[in-house]
Formats: C-alpha cells, structure tokens, sequence
C-alpha cells in the first residue's frame, strides 16, 4: 500500500492552488434565522449543504464546527458526516473544529473517531486543545501521521479570555504558548514544504512578534470579519509566517446566505483581501 500524501503537503498544494482561505460552516440558530430556516435538523441540513456547494469547489478549506452540530444530537451528527464527505468528493480539505483533547489515552479515542480513515467522520484535519499538556496529544499525532491527517493544536487563541493561560510563564521564564509552537516546530522538522501539525492563532491577537512562529506548519487564523481583525491585519500579526497562514472566516461570509452567489461574492471579496495582503500590498 502506498504511504497517504501527508496533510501538509496537501494543505500547501490547496492553498497554491485556490489560495489560504478557510471558510467556516457554524450553522448558529441566529443564521438558520437569517436565512429563513427553522432551527431544526432538516434547517441544519439545508444550511451546511448550500455553504457545501457554495464553497467546496473553490475554497481551501471548510472548516464545520462540530458543536452546531451536536446540539441536534445523532441527527446533526449524521448531517455533519455527510457535509465532511460532500465537501471532501468537491475537493475541499476539510478541517474538523471539535477542539478535543484529553488524557492519553481517551484521546486516543478521539483520534480513532476523527482521523482513522475507517472512521464516519474521518476529516482531513482536527483542531485539538493541548491544555491537558502537549503529550497528552500524542496518540493522536501518531494516528494523524500513518492516516495523512493533521492537527490543528490551540496556541494562541482569537477570544481575549485565552491570554491568562497561554500568555502564563512556565518556572523556565517560557511561556505556555511558545511551549506549544515548539513542539510543534519539533512535529514539523525537516518536513516538506510544510508539515502537517498546525496551530491555531488569532487574527485578533496584533502584534506576536515575541513569538516563534515559524514552525514550518500551517497556521489557522480565526477572528477575522465577525470577531474584529481584518485581511489587511495578517502581515502584523503574522510578519514572516503570513505564507503558512490560512485564514478562517466563518460569520463574516455566512451572514450573506442563503444565496449561493452572494455567498461566493463574500468569500471572494475576502480571498482578494487576503491575497493582496499575503503579497505585500
Ligand atoms: O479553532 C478555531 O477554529 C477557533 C479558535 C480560536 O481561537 N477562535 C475561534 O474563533 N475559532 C473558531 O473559528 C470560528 C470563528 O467564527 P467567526 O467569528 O464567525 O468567523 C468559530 O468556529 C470558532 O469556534
């Protein structure tokens, strides 16, 4: 059997390709109301599929966030799996936003449920918290690598509250964050061009420049549009990382549904901003 192309390899070729954006799908009860749908399974059902077709032919990434999913129990689940599988046939990575992480070995089962290639929601990525210590995740890097899958591990989150942990200085005089950036430079070394486990850092975050962030994987930026920061503020924030970066908008392009057009036109409008921004200019 041949080895999986890894999920950085095929994270650098989407984003060379149809450019670094990441589009979410966060089915929020207030925009089934914007867009004329009940809050009910057969809403969510309707919701996730038109951002499916809107986006998973052109976009990067599509990004579900599992909890608008989940409140509508197995139902949503079943809607959730076949958005993953839809949005992976029309050729978008799909990274899954379920923020898991646990002791060793109860991740192990996490990993076993979204990054086992057998697995109903196997997703081509998983956003983990490393706040149980960055070892903990370790059956899940070990999985994420035989299946060609990535992580997504919270570094340095968009929402102002995550300072008080991630900005803590460990005894060393290191801090909490740049222990996570480190190891994940240490899971990417000499991986080509960009290796598989990423961290989560904010748009909203301004200026990181005490922060290593070059760790030679991708980095996914929430908090643009709905949570403040814009396209233009990813050369600040990011400085020489802006290449590796792949930006989420979740709200901020969904606000303009149900119409499949205008939901192209923002993501558009949003993939210029950025593309200009990543250039320089
Ligand atoms: O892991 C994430 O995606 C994430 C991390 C973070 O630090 N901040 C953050 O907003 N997110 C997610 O990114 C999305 C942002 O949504 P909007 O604010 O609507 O663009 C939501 O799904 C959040 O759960």
């Amino acid at each position: 059997m041949t080895a999986p192309e890894p999920f950085g390899v095929r994270l650098r070729r989407a984003m060379d390709e149809r450019g670094p954006l990441c589009v979410g799908i966060d089915p929020h009860a207030s925009l089934l109301a914007e867009w004329g749908l009940a809050d009910d399974v057969a809403g969510l059902e309707r919701f996730s599929r038109t951002v499916v077709e809107a986006m998973a032919d052109r976009v990067a990434v599509l990004k579900p966030q599992s909890a608008f999913f989940e409140r509508f129990g197995s139902r949503g689940l079943a809607v959730l799996e076949k958005s993953v599988q839809e949005a992976r046939a029309a050729g978008a990575l799909v990274v899954m936003d379920a923020k898991r992480g646990d002791i060793g070995s109860t991740m192990a089962a996490y990993a076993e449920a979204f990054l086992h290639p057998d697995a109903p929601l196997f997703s081509d990525a998983l956003t983990v918290s490393p706040y149980l210590g960055y070892g903990s995740l370790g059956p899940a890097v070990a999985l994420a690598r035989e299946s060609g899958a990535g992580l997504f591990v919270l570094a340095l989150t968009s929402n102002p509250e995550g300072g008080e942990v991630q900005h803590a200085l460990r005894a060393d005089g290191r801090s909490v964050a740049a222990t996570v950036l480190a190891h994940l430079a240490a899971e990417n070394a000499g991986q080509e061009p960009l290796g598989s486990f990423g961290a989560v850092v904010g748009a909203t975050l301004g200026d990181l420049s005490g922060y290593d962030l070059d760790i030679n994987g991708p980095l996914l930026a929430p908090g643009i549009g709905a949570q403040g920061a814009t396209p233009a503020d990813l050369p600040a924030v990011f400085g020489t990382a802006v290449g590796n970066v792949v930006p989420n908008v979740s709200r901020g392009v969904l606000r303009h549904g149900p119409d499949v057009g205008a939901l192209r036109a923002a993501a558009g409008r949003f993939a210029e901003e950025i593309r200009t921004a990543v250039a320089g200019g």
